[in-house]
C-alpha cells in the first residue's frame, strides 16, 4: 500500500523499504511512507510487526535489504547513523546513571571530541530551555520520571536533530507516569517543531499522542491515518480488531466494521428478522462497566459454553440498560445505521 501525507513536505520518506534477516517472509516487505514536516507519527502493531525494524532503519541502526530512506529529499539509506540527522530516545531514556544531568546530555559531544567548556555550554542551554536548567548536577535517579524524560530529550536534541525517532520511550513506566509523560512528549513536540517518530504497541498511546498513526502487520502498512480516521474508518479486519471497539460482521455485501458503541439493541419479535443493517444474536455476558454495560452475544444456535468467547460486543449506556434491562440467554436484535457499517477491504 502506497502511504502518502499530502500537502505538507516530507521529513522522512521511506520507498520500498525492504528487510530482510532470513529466509522467508522479510521483517519489513517493500513498505512505503511519507511523514511530514513537523508532525508527531506512531509506528504501532502487534509484536513481531517490524515496527522496530523500521525505525532502526531510519535510524542507520540497522541496514536496509533494499529500497531507499530520505531526509528532507536526501538520501540517507547509506549514511552512518552520526550523519543522518536523526536522533533517538530510547525505552525509558536510557540515561547513564553515574553521570549527571549536564554530562548525560553533553556525552555525543565528548564522543565527538568537542572540548570540556563548549560541550559543557551546550548541554546547559539545551537543559534550560526543557526547564531542566536547575538540575543540571544531579544523577539521574535524584531525577524524578518526567525530569529524566526532559534529560533524555536533551541528550537527543544535541546532535541538532531534524527528526526524533523514540522506540517504546514509555512502555517500562508504571501506568500513571506513562499518561503524564506522553502528554508532556506531545507538548516538547508541538513546541521544538521538530518531526516525532514514536514506535509503540499500545493502540491508547499513539491515539493520544499521533497526528498521522502507520498501523502495521506482518512487516506490511495495513493503514496510515489520523487517530480518528483509522478509529472510525479501519481499512481491513486487522486494524478494526486491532484498535478495538469494533465489531466485524460477514454481511451479503461484504465484511464490515461496526464500532461497538454504534450497535443498537432491541427485543427479538418475529416481525424484525432479516432486515438489512441488522442481525440476531443471543446475549452470553452481561459486563457492568460504570457509564456503560458491555453485552457479549453470540451467533444464534452456538452452543454456548464456559469457554465460548463473545463473538460481537455491544456497549448499551447504563441509562438505556436500567430502562430495558437484558439477561444471559435472551435472544436480541441487533441494529445498526446504514452510515456506522464500514466495508473493510481484507
Ligand atoms: N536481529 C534480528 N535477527 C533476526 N530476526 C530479527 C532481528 N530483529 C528482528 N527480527 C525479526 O523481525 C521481525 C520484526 O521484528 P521487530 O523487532 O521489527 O518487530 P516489532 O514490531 O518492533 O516487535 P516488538 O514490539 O516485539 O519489538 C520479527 O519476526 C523478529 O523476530
Amino acid at each position: 500500500m502506497n502511504a502518502t501525507t499530502p500537502l505538507q513536505a516530507a521529513a522522512i520518506e521511506v520507498v520500498g523499504l525492504s528487510k530482510r534477516y532470513a529466509q522467508g517472509k522479510p521483517a519489513v516487505d517493500n513498505i512505503n511512507l511519507r511523514i511530514a514536516s513537523g508532525s508527531y507519527c506512531c509506528l504501532l502493531g502487534p509484536s513481531g510487526c517490524g515496527k522496530s525494524t523500521t525505525l532502526r532503519m531510519i535510524a542507520g541502526h540497522e541496514s536496509a535489504s533494499s529500497g531507499d530512506i530520505l531526509l528532507e529529499n536526501r538520501n540517507i539509506t547509506d549514511l552512518p547513523a552520526a550523519e543522518r540527522g536523526t536522533a533517538m530516545m530510547f525505552q525509558s531514556f536510557a540515561l547513564f546513571p553515574h553521570l549527571s544531568a549536564l554530562d548525560n546530555v553533553a556525552f555525543s559531544l565528548k564522543m565527538k571530541g568537542v572540548d570540556k567548556l563548549e560541550r559543557h555550554a551546550k548541554a546547559q542551554d539545551l537543559l534550560q530551555r526543557v526547564a531542566m536548567g536547575h538540575l543540571a548536577d544531579r544523577k539521574p535517579a535524584e531525577l524524578s520520571g518526567g525530569q529524566q524524560q526532559r534529560v533524555a530529550l536533551a541528550r537527543a536534541l544535541i546532535t541538532q536533530p531534524r527528526v526524533l525517532l523514540l522506540d517504546e520511550p514509555l512502555s517500562a513506566l508504571d501506568p500513571f507516569l506513562r499518561i503524564q509523560m506522553r502528554a508532556e512528549l506531545r507538548r516538547w513536540q508541538k513546541e521544538l517543531g521538530l518531526t516525532f517518530i514514536h514506535v509503540t504497541h499500545s493502540q491508547e498511546e499513539a491515539m493520544a499522542l499521533a497526528d498521522t498513526m502507520v498501523v502495521m502487520n506482518h512487516g506490511v502498512i495495513e493503514q496510515v491515518g489520523s487517530p480518528h480516521e483509522v478509529y472510525n474508518k479501519p481499512a481491513s479486519e486487522f486494524v478494526a480488531r486491532f484498535m478495538g471497539g469494533h465489531n466485524v460482521l460477514h454481511t451479503p455485501e461484504g465484511k464490515i466494521g461496526v464500532r461497538t458503541d454504534q450497535m443498537q439493541v432491541t427485543p427479538a419479535t418475529s416481525a424484525n428478522t432479516d432486515a438489512p443493517h441488522t442481525k440476531r444474536a443471543v446475549i452470553t455476558d452481561v459486563e457492568y462497566q460504570g457509564t456503560y454495560v458491555l453485552l457479549g452475544l453470540q451467533n444464534p444456535g452456538v452452543a454456548h459454553t464456559a469457554h465460548t468467547t463473545a463473538e460481537i460486543s455491544v456497549m448499551v449506556s447504563e441509562a438505556t440498560f436500567a430502562q430495558r434491562p437484558y439477561a444471559v440467554g435472551e435472544t436480541v436484535q441487533l441494529s445498526w445505521a446504514p452510515g456506522a457499517a464500514h466495508p473493510l477491504a481484507y
